[in-house]
């Protein structure tokens, strides 16, 4: 990885040079971009032809045509008529480079927006239909409105849904060639789909091509998240007693926090005291420890204003990749109504899961793939573990000339803080505009405040005013203004100098440009490299630079046993290994979130698996008279007999219902089953069995036996239900309303992880 750190730019030979390092660095992950050039170059040798002609799109397109010089020639002539814009050459090679299933590496403003609607185009001119894939609804509406032209002039059709589109509202949209979609909602339509009983009601068409935009956070960060469809909502448990009793123990005394910030246990002492309130054993009310651990989980490990916010009577969830509301997504396992309990609200409703789907799955569905984002070689070696995808770097348009100074490290924060307050006022002097990211909204509001103290008056943009985003972010760039934003890994966020005011954009330009200051290392470098993009955009000049303290959680819980070198009198660090200790915490902490990922990924593939098995055969009975087959087998007798009265037609649309009932009907008992063998799989591995051994050795049979199951209950039903009558009120009962929301990422670590470490807790204790 491009360590950023240390590295100083001062001029644009320095950074070709730099790039071509980088290059060099990163070739074993990389795609090489020659023969794309090559073909770009071409293409600039046809544009003038191609200028004349009247109709750009070829009668019949060759899908080879696509791809080639005179097809680049016509995409940047789409492009330049419908909206204006001249495609750069390398925006050409990384449409290229996507058309042949990559993830391309562009920074910042270096307008992937474009790219992206040209590789879509070209998907589309093959022949095949193209999901977009957004990372929220605003940016796929915007983007498929902003590109619509583009589409037009090619003669193909653009489509977007979101959150509130109807049900017609995404037919339409998912039958154009190209349809713009977050990821939620695209997996949310598979999920509903999946109940369809009536092939007319299906929405969503056969995935074909998924285009992913900010690529390594959908395919890494949230590729663990479930997408769940739920149905026969019943409100949850609160726990407000236990809340309340966990409010009363104290760290240290009652309770202990693991070193990483995970995981937390009851001493002895709250043992006893939890003990004593609830007037129970603990050993002997396993259900009552579960709820005291959650109580405790949410009370001691989940920070409001960091974790999550409250707003409007409600618990919303913070994505701390992206310092955004994480709309629609809840915590795993009662944690959501304990933070609820903690917060004095009512439990919001669970249901029973019907089905559910990771990110990762729903984009490995698509047989082909690409993706683009700005941070892309970090998680090179995870797209191609978990995707098969390697990624191609496309150099800048204009060279980047932005300054990354080297992180300035203090002994502790408060010296830390007191710095940076410093430099902010300092550089604020100079009418240079400063964007501070801090790593949660607390910190973010933390030196909102103090720098009003001190009489300087920041914007904020947080999780907290999203809405306000575009306004906050369109003044940043001008002379003097101070904003301060938690991660704003959302696409977006263009930060121009002088805020499009040409004579502003010089004087602004001549003080530096943007400067970029992070108040913290994230756990992953690619978080900061995203930071540091937002200056120096589009060969603008900019700086950027993070300040760091040994008491920063990073260093506290990815490298605890390490002190960092004795500071000066003013509190900065200033050896070389400093940096080293650092970069090392990050290394660790990037190492912990991989093995978290893969090992969802060994417990969730085999449960995709079963579930592709089971969609298989869900659709042959929704598409043709396999039920009826199948139960005309299994009861002959019962089958002729019923088409002599009721008629063959009814007969097999009867046979089609009840076996589709049943086979979804097991299906949700049989995800239950597979989440309660996984919660409980730790017992093996204490008794020196590999889990995920175990885990598969009992969910193959258990999968088979479903599929007994679903054959015994079809048949069972079949003999005894009237075909002619409904059978929904014969017990063929669907749930009347479905939800859907998003699980959050177990924020202390995988389940079994963490199972395992309060059972290894509660054995210590007793053993005391
Ligand atoms: N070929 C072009 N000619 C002129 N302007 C362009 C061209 N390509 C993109 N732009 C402009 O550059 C700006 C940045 O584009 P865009 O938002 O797509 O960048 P991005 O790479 O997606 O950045 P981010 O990572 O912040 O989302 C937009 O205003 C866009 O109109």
């Amino acid at each position: 990885m491009w360590n950023q750190s240390g590295k100083r730019v001062v001029g644009a030979d320095v950074a070709r040079v730099g790039e071509w390092i980088k290059r060099f660095l990163d070739k074993p992950g990389s795609v090489d971009l020659a023969p794309f050039q090559r073909i770009v170059a071409e293409a600039g040798e046809l544009e003038g032809e191609v200028t004349r002609r009247a109709d750009l799109r070829p009668a019949a397109v060759d899908p080879d045509w696509v791809g080639s010089a005179d097809f680049c020639a016509v995409m940047r002539e789409a492009a330049r008529r419908a909206l204006g814009q001249r495609p750069y050459d390398v925006q050409l090679v990384g449409m290229l480079a996507m058309l042949e299933g990559h993830v391309v590496q562009m920074a910042t403003g270096e307008g992937k927006t474009l790219v992206g609607a040209l590789t879509a185009a070209g998907f589309a001119l093959r022949g095949a239909r193209v999901h977009a894939v957004s990372v929220n609804d605003y940016l796929a509406r915007r983007d498929a409105e902003w590109m619509g032209p583009l589409y037009e002039t090619l003669g193909l059709t653009a489509g977007w849904i979101a959150e509130t589109s109807t049900s017609e509202e995404r037919g339409a949209a998912y039958a154009c060639d190209v349809t713009y979609g977050a990821v939620s909602e695209l997996g949310f339509d598979v999920l509903r789909d999946r109940l369809c009983t009536d092939p007319a009601e299906l929405v969503v068409p056969a995935p074909e091509v998924a285009l992913v935009d900010e690529a390594d956070s959908v395919l890494v960060d949230e590729a663990r998240v479930p997408l769940v469809l739920a149905g026969t909502a019943d409100p949850g448990t609160a726990l407000p007693e236990m809340a309340a009793l966990v409010r009363r123990l104290s760290r240290g005394y009652h309770y202990t926090i693991d070193e990483e910030g995970r995981s937390v246990f009851l001493t002895p002492k709250g043992t006893d005291t939890v003990e004593k309130a609830l007037g129970v054993d603990l050993y002997e009310h396993p259900g009552v420890v579960t709820q005291v651990n959650l109580a405790l989980h949410a009370h001691a490990l989940l920070t409001r204003d960091v974790d999550y916010i409250v707003r409007d009577g409600r618990v919303h969830l913070i994505n701390t990749s992206r310092g955004r509301v994480a709309v629609l997504q809840r915590w795993p396992d009662g944690l959501q109504a304990a933070v609820e309990a903690k917060e004095h609200l009512p439990a919001s409703e669970t249901g029973e899961i019907l089905d559910s789907l990771t990110v990762q799955s729903l984009i490995r569905r698509y047989p082909q793939v690409c993706g683009m984002t700005g941070t892309a070689i970090a998680v090179a070696e995870q797209l191609r573990e978990f995707y098969d995808l390697r990624v191609a770097v496309i150099p800048p348009n204009r060279p980047c000339v932005r300054v990354d100074e080297p992180d300035r490290i203090f002994a502790t924060l408060e010296d830390k803080e007191r710095a940076l307050l410093e430099e902010i006022e300092t550089r604020h002097a100079t009418g240079q505009p400063i964007l501070v990211g801090t790593l949660d909204v607390a910190e973010s509001e933390r030196l909102a405040e103090a720098l009003e103290a001190g009489g300087l008056s920041a914007a904020v943009l947080n999780a907290k005013n999203d809405a306000e985003e575009a306004q906050i972010i369109a003044k940043a760039g001008r002379r003097g203004a101070i904003t301060v934003s938690t991660q704003m890994a959302g696409r977006g966020t263009d930060i121009r100098l002088g805020a499009g005011d040409p004579d502003e954009e010089q004087e602004v330009a001549a003080l530096g440009g943007l400067y970029v200051i992070g108040t913290g290392r994230h756990e992953s470098s690619r978080l900061d490299d995203q930071l540091r993009g937002r200056a120096g955009r589009q060969g603008d000049p900019g700086g950027s630079v993070f300040f760091v303290s040994g008491e920063d959680t990073l260093l506290t819980a990815y490298a605890p046993d390490q002190s960092l070198p004795a500071a000066g009198r003013d509190g900065v660090v200033r050896a070389a290994d400093a940096a080293g200790l650092v970069a090392h915490a990050q290394r660790v902490a990037e190492g912990v979130n991989l093995e978290i990922h893969r090992n969802t990924w060994r417990y969730t593939r085999l449960q995709e698996r079963q579930r592709a098995e089971v969609l298989e055969r869900r659709d042959r009975v929704l598409h043709g008279d396999t039920g009826a087959r199948a139960l005309e087998q299994a009861c002959p007798e019962r089958y002729r007999e019923l088409c002599e009265t009721a008629g063959e037609e009814t007969v097999e649309r009867a046979a089609r219902q009840i076996v589709l009932y049943h086979l979804d009907r097991c299906w949700t008992e049989h995800l239950g089953f597979l989440a309660d063998l996984r919660e409980g799989i730790h017992l093996r591995a204490l008794g020196r069995l590999n889990p995920l051994d175990e885990f598969n050795r009992e969910a193959v049979p258990a999968y088979r036996a479903m599929l007994d199951e679903v054959e015994r209950r079809s048949k069972e039903t079949f003999e005894k239900a009237d075909v002619t009558r409904d059978l929904a009120e014969q017990g063929l009962k669907r749930p009347t309303a479905t939800w859907t929301y998003l699980v959050q990422d177990n924020p202390f670590g995988s389940e079994w992880d963490r199972v395992l470490k309060r059972v290894a807790g509660a054995l210590k204790r007793r053993k005391r």
